[in-house]
């Protein structure tokens, strides 16, 4: 008997390479997901990771590296493995004329224990819309209909790719809440966003793909290690210059610099403490200096 455990590796992904033409855009990207674990991977724009997760369902040919999803590996997977996937990739499909309704019902039959149709209308939040032909929704209504053909089937693995581009926040907010349902039940999730609040959110883990490589991974609040998340104080000091300081004891770094200015607050004084936005973009920044080093 297998024992399905959560910390049963779901995909695995080792020295992972990749190139298009000249441009050798994945250079050795190795990735674990467990059952139940929501991972977000996070990378600027042509960073691969729409390569990645195309090469993990199974789309994509790989140039080299090992990759095994649901125990299998992509290239020559059964059949049936993909009845265990699920996928919301980027844009939204061409519906034609029908309901959203047709569509699941007819998605439905294509896997062996799909959901219940009204189930998947109500948790994207499309029982409204169920009866209206597709074509005729707004943009954000078809993504959340994509995010429910994604879904229709009870994948243990599900891809979603910039899955709430054109939500409003309202719909956001019912979307991360399906996706923690669908966690809690021991879906595995990789999702891509350039919502960094979506990730710290939804990810139990993130991992920020750049250059070719997963450069850092960890859960969002300790990305980048405990110095990247010091608060920096910034102020414009007498003589007009911009200055900044990262600093454990804010309150007593301002109060000096309030003390040295005669006790009046010094201009443009600012104390900020790193999101995980902030942590990103210094990482991203990072390696593209350390690129420019190295080229
Ligand atoms: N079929 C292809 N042929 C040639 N180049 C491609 C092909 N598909 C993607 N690319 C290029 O590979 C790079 C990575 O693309 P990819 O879509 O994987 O990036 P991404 O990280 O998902 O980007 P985004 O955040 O913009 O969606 C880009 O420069 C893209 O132009």
């Amino acid at each position: 008997m297998t024992i399905t455990t959560n910390t049963e590796a779901v995909v695995r992904v080792r020295g992972l390479k990749k190139h298009y033409g000249e441009r050798e855009i994945l250079r050795g990207v190795d990735l674990d997901i467990a059952a139940g674990e929501t991972y977000a991977l996070l990378g600027p724009n042509g960073a691969g990771k729409s390569t990645t997760i195309e090469i993990l369902e199974g789309l994509r040919r790989r140039d080299s590296g090992e990759v095994m999803v649901l125990g299998e590996d992509p290239l020559i997977a059964p059949r049936k493995w993909k009845s265990r996937l699920g996928f919301v990739s980027q844009g939204t499909g061409d519906f034609g004329p029908n309901t959203p309704r047709e569509l699941l019902r007819h998605f439905a039959t294509i896997y062996p224990n799909p959901r219940n149709v009204d189930e998947v209308l109500d948790l994207v939040g499309l029982t409204a819309q169920a009866g209206l032909r597709a074509n005729k929704m707004s943009g954000g209504q078809q993504r959340r209909l994509d995010v429910a053909l994604g879904i229709v089937g009870r994948p243990e693995m599900l891809f979603l790719d910039e899955p709430t581009t054109g939500f409003d926040p309202e719909a956001r907010h019912q979307f991360w809440d399906m996706l923690r349902g669908l966690a809690s039940d021991g879906t595995a999730i990789l999702l891509t966003t350039h919502y960094l609040d979506e990730a710290a959110q939804l990810a139990n883990r993130v991992g920020v793909l750049t250059g070719g490589r997963i450069v850092a991974e960890a859960p969002p609040a300790e990305l980048g290690g405990p110095e990247a998340r010091t608060p920096l104080v910034s102020w414009v000091d007498n003589a007009g210059e911009q200055r900044e300081q990262r600093t454990d004891e804010p309150a007593r770094l301002v109060a000096e610099l309030v003390a040295a200015s005669g006790g009046t607050e010094p201009r443009n004084l600012e104390v900020k403490r790193p999101v995980l936005e902030d942590i990103y973009l210094d990482l991203i920044a990072q390696d593209a200096a350390l690129e420019g080093v190295n080229a």
